[in-house]
């Protein structure tokens, strides 16, 4: 049985971003992985089995660019509208929450906020498939 282990995605500013990651969503550093050319940070809540690996490629300026391919890496939280007002707070400007219902039920209430890199992460209420 495969393990699902982490995600990774390509950042530019390894401070800026795991800022963002604990001021939003309360992960921190699991790990830092240090070589000449490039870092990889991972980082957990110490809860979820599951990391989100940072890749820092040192003398890297240049956006990536994400591409069309590239959707969203999505958490779930308590209560969305408190998210919402306090990621708001924090200045990072999220999208407007959302109440999904592409067949007319309501299958999930979220929003986007994207990272520093411009990745968009989607922040869920929890309760119902979203445990
Ligand atoms: C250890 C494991 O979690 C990895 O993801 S290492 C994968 C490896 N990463 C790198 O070489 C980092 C620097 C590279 N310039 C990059 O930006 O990826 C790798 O094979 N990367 C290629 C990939 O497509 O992920
Ligand atoms: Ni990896």
């Amino acid at each position: 049985m495969a393990k699902y282990v982490h995600s990774m995605i390509r950042v530019l500013d390894e401070a800026r971003s795991v800022e963002f990651y604990d001021r939003c969503f309360g992960l921190t550093v699991a790990e830092r992985l240090d070589f000449p050319d490039f870092t990889l940070v991972y980082l957990s809540n110490g809860e979820s089995e599951t990391e989100l690996e940072l890749t820092v490629n040192k003398g890297r300026s240049d956006p990536y660019a994400l591409g069309d391919g590239y959707g969203h890496v999505a958490f779930t939280v308590d209560d969305v509208d408190a998210e919402h007002a306090r990621i708001t707070d924090l200045g990072y400007a999220p999208r407007k929450l959302v109440d999904f219902a592409p067949g007319g039920e309501v299958i999930a209430r979220f929003f986007f906020v994207a990272d520093p890199d411009g990745y968009q992460i989607e922040v869920i209420q929890r309760g119902g498939r979203y445990r």
